[in-house]
């Protein structure tokens, strides 16, 4: 089993991590505060408590209510670039070499904001984020990936936001938001407009709801991942596990080489999972799926890459291998450029976990 301190020293790659869904609870209550918000408690270190037993209550809908207290104090230029600021140091503290954060611009227009003007000031916070980190010795590439929600009705706008900053700082697309009545075939205009511009897209699939979310994601849609996914272990076989069956879309998921975008301490707060232990990460990652491990919310979760890491470790026997074969599943699964891949690979991740080898030899 690795320590903290162990995963915490090795290069990590996230693919999966709200940016409102990751603000210090000291930044939630000092803007809180300052606009007049109204918090369910005060106290910084009680309230980021408050999050995680408000989001641990067992479903996905009481899980994203939460989000209102820190979407609410995220509403100007000055404090989008804060907590985009912040988001981009915790990351880099954390080992995180390179990270794609995604948010719903469509969420943070209450005080005036345009949709460009947001994703600016996530594009500046990141900037300042990166460089800060840099000074602190920490280097780190962050994206955003634009998310609409899919109980509403603005997905193809924000893909055509995606479209148009492709080049500035956003790699992709995707849905979120409650998932029971809301399939992603209701956005099949932004997928298509998406297609045809050779953009990239995850959607948040087989989280809530089981395989036919998965199967209309990958098949009418045409996602490039899975956010979760990991519902897909519905189509897997396991009565006798010396020899797992796979159904039908479990084998494509699986041929295709499409990425699972695992959140397991959140899956076990929503109820998607029972616990850690029983997490289908472990199945996946033994059948060879393309697993890649994620925080998706850091605050509601009490989480980070590294704490997620750890717990797998725990729950799993993993040692630094089984990261390594993480971070470089997530970096091959990146919406980067692939020569950027590439580099990431060789010259970021491969070499952060052979100097490690070699230092505890
Ligand atoms: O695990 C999740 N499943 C579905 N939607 C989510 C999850 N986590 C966060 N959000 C939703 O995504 C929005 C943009 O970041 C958040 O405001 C939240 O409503
Ligand atoms: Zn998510």
């Amino acid at each position: 089993m690795l320590t903290l301190e162990e995963i915490r020293g090795v290069p990590k790659v996230l693919l999966h991590d709200h940016l409102d869904g990751g603000v210090r609870p000291q930044t939630v209550a000092e803007i809180a505060e300052r606009i007049g918000h109204r918090l369910p408690v005060e106290d910084p270190d009680d309230l980021g408590r408050w999050f995680a037993d408000a989001a641990g209550s067992g479903t996905l809908v009481r899980y994203l209510e939460t989000f209102e207290h820190t979407v609410a104090v995220m509403q100007t230029t000055e404090d989008l670039v804060r907590v985009a600021r912040e988001c981009v140091v915790d990351l880099a503290g954390d080992g995180v070499v390179y990270a794609e954060v995604r948010w719903a611009p469509e969420q943070h227009l209450t005080a005036g904001l345009t949709l460009t003007g947001a994703v600016d000031a996530v594009r500046e916070g990141f900037a300042q984020g990166t460089a800060e980190a840099q000074r602190a010795g920490r280097t780190i590439v962050a994206r955003q990936i634009l998310t609409a929600m899919r109980h509403q009705a603005r997905s193809l706008e924000i893909a055509e936001l995606a479209v148009a900053y492709r080049d500035s700082g956003v790699v992709g697309f995707d849905i979120a938001g409650a998932e029971a009545g809301y399939p992603p075939t209701r956005h099949l205009d932004a997928f298509e407009y998406l297609h045809r511009e050779n953009a990239h897209f995850t959607i948040h699939a087989g989280e809530a709801f089981g395989l036919p979310s998965i199967w209309q994601a990958i098949q009418w849609c045409g996602a490039d991942r899975l956010g979760h996914g990991v519902r897909i272990i519905d189509d897997v076989d396991t009565s006798d596990p010396s020899a797992p069956r796979l159904g039908r879309l479990a084998a494509y998921v699986r041929d295709k080489r499409i990425p699972l975008e695992l959140c397991p301490s959140s899956n076990v707060q929503t109820g998607a999972a029972a616990s850690i232990a029983e997490h289908p990460v472990g199945t996946l990652a033994d059948l060879g799926f393309r697993v890649t491990v994620n925080t998706d919310n850091r605050l509601m979760s009490q989480t980070s890459m590294s704490r997620e890491m750890a717990l797998l470790s725990e729950a799993f026997g993993y040692g630094l291998d089984d990261l390594r074969w993480f971070s470089v599943n997530a970096m091959k699964s990146a919406f980067l450029p692939f020569d950027e891949r590439l580099a990431m690979i060789q010259d970021v991740v491969k070499p952060g976990y052979d100097t490690r080898s070699l230092d505890t030899l």
